[in-house]
């Protein structure tokens, strides 16, 4: 059995494996996408063929929609030419459900998969005629949070960033820069209104992206190298809208248990591919079967009907509060949590570390002691019920091959959102003193810890990539694991920067801590686990 096209003809046969098979005429929805899309996404890796493809195929099956997606890949242009074009864009969708049953769907709704890249004429082209169109409705996003970035870690301007400012919108080299180049050419038929609609796990992940694409407008105007209209255009939400999401459906990267399963079921050609740009993909995907997808309603040129395959289309206000839920207390702290302390124990899997009794102290104290008293309610999900959930059946969940080092890519990037909205709160408090915080700053001093890479045990291990691994590496390189250690020397200038904790943390009289907390974890083998057990327990 093939995943392709011809290897799906012989329908019985993956039915008898019990697959979910598409249900709708491919070729009638794949010419009508062509002739008329309403949704392309940026970025074709693994969250986004769990989640929004398989909503895009509920809804198809069951005759809501008729038109599928189309994605376009514009930094890892292997997924595309390595999983996508091989597989005749199918995906196997493997849920691992928390009560051990297994549903494997072939999803069939993504019909288009293009590159993004501007000196490729014909697919550049053929993303221009998508842009053009009327019938585009949705341009969403999921390109993690340093894809929204115009800058490098040191806050200099990005090289290819700088060029395409430079020279305008004819042959861009950066990602926004392609994409802002694209909306030019929305504009440009007509000023043909549309939603960008970044679904990364940021906050006001609306904003973000609106800031990227904004100061290539604005730059552009000015240079006269696009209309003066088009910043206009960009900044007319009733033109182009930049609504802000939240999302959630934990989806690890493609794990080998779960290709053996399909191997069993005589699946040929499944092998995973870790690419040159570090995406571990395969012609699989394995996640959970909880899932979310929060978005404000703003969508200038209407908006599918997403809402019957679950999507939550609300006001910005809620989108915020819910957001702010999941990714600053109830979900993603923990998960970093888990990470940073589960890369120095050396576990493999989450679901282990959920049997740690320091681990799942130090979560549920960060999540419900110190996080969900500084939590607005959303109304339509309730926090305390949402964080039990995650505590006591997401992230156990045995058959969920979820990483620590998968979560621990690109922690620089999330410390800021995902500790330092909560420490704000308590700074802007009546109520709260910000010194009642003890375990966030244990997760501090523990990816402080986490960045001398070398486990608990003293055995050296990878630290997992991220864009600041140069800039903060060197602040813990003259560590080691003795007694005595100058701490405070080596990282306190590290400890002032608001961009990777969201505050100083010496402004926020949370340094000491840290530093005495990284001080005792350095004090030799065993002492990571040592510190926990002082701290969590007592
Ligand atoms: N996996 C999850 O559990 C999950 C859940 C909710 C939200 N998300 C969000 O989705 C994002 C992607 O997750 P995924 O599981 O698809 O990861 P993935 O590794 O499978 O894919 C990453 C995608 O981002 C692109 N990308 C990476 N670096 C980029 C850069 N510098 N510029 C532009 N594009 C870049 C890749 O090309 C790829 O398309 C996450 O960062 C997160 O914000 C993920
Ligand atoms: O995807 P990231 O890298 O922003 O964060 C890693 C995980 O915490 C994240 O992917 C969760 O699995 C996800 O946010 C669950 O909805």
């Amino acid at each position: 059995m093939k995943l392709n096209e011809q290897g799906l003809k012989d329908r019985l046969k993956w039915e008898e494996a019990e697959y979910s098979l598409p249900k709708f005429d491919r070729g009638k929805v794949m010419a009508a996408t062509k002739e008329n899309p309403f949704w392309i996404h940026f970025g074709a890796g693994n969250i986004f063929r769990a989640f929004q493809a398989n909503v895009v195929q509920n809804l198809l099956n069951e005759g809501i929609l008729d038109k599928g997606l189309v994605v376009a890949e514009g930094f890892d242009y292997e997924i595309v030419e390595k999983m996508n074009r091989p597989h005749d864009d199918y995906t196997l969708l493997v849920t691992l459900k928390a009560d051990g049953n297994v549903d494997k769907t072939v999803v069939g709704s993504v019909v288009e998969s293009l590159i993004l890249d501007s000196e490729n004429e014909k697919e550049y082209e053929r993303l221009k005629e998508i842009f053009r169109k009327d019938s585009l409705q949705m341009v969403s996003f999921t390109i993690t949070e340093k894809g929204y970035s115009l800058v490098n870690g040191k806050g200099e301007v990005l090289p290819a960033v700088a060029e395409d400012l430079e020279k305008g919108p004819e042959k861009p080299m950066s990602y926004i820069g392609k994409v802002v180049s694209l909306l030019y050419t929305r504009y440009q038929a007509g000023e043909k209104p549309v939603a960008m609609v970044s679904m990364d796990n940021c906050s006001r992940n609306g904003d973000k992206l609106y800031a990227a694409v904004k100061e290539f407008a604005l730059k552009w105007a000015e240079k006269g190298l696009a209309d003066k209209g088009f910043l206009a255009y960009v900044n007319t939400k009733e033109k182009v809208s930049f609504p802000w999401t939240m999302i959630d459906k934990i989806t690890p990267r493609p794990d080998a248990s779960v290709e053996a399963i399909l191997k069993a079921d005589g699946i040929e050609g499944l092998e995973p591919v870790i690419t040159s740009k570090n995406t571990y993909v395969a012609p699989f995907v394995n996640a959970e079967e909880c899932e979310y997808l929060v978005i404000e309603d703003a969508f200038p040129n209407g908006k599918p009907d997403l809402e019957k395959g679950g999507v939550m289309f609300t006001e910005r206000e809620t989108v915020d509060k819910v957001e702010k839920m999941k990714v600053c207390t109830c979900l993603n702290p923990l998960h970093t949590a888990l990470a940073v302390y589960g890369c120095l124990l050396g576990y493999k899997k989450i679901s282990e570390e959920m049997k740690d009794a320091e681990l799942t102290g130090l979560i549920e104290t960060i999540g419900y002691k110190e996080g969900l008293p500084v939590v607005v309610d959303p109304g339509i999900l309730d926090p305390k019920e949402f964080i039990d959930t995650v505590l006591k059946v997401r992230f156990p969940n045995p058959f969920m091959p979820d990483t620590p080092q998968r979560i621990a890519t690109d922690t620089s990037q999330k410390l800021a959102i995902r500790y330092g909205e909560t420490i704000k709160a308590y700074q802007a408090s009546p109520k709260l003193n910000v010194k009642d915080l003890k375990l966030i700053p244990l997760v501090f001093a523990g990816w402080l810890r986490y960045l001398m890479g070398v486990d608990d045990e003293g055995n050296a291990f990878e630290i997992s990539p991220d864009p600041l691994k140069d800039t903060v590496c060197p602040y813990v390189a003259g560590l080691k694991l003795e007694e005595g250690q100058e701490v405070e020397a080596a990282v306190g200038p590290l400890l002032k920067m608001k961009q990777i904790f969201g505050v100083d943390l010496y402004e926020a009289g949370l340094a000491d801590k840290v530093c005495g907390y990284l001080k005792e974890m350095t004090k030799g083998v065993g002492a990571v686990r040592a510190t926990l057990k002082k701290y969590v327990l007592s």
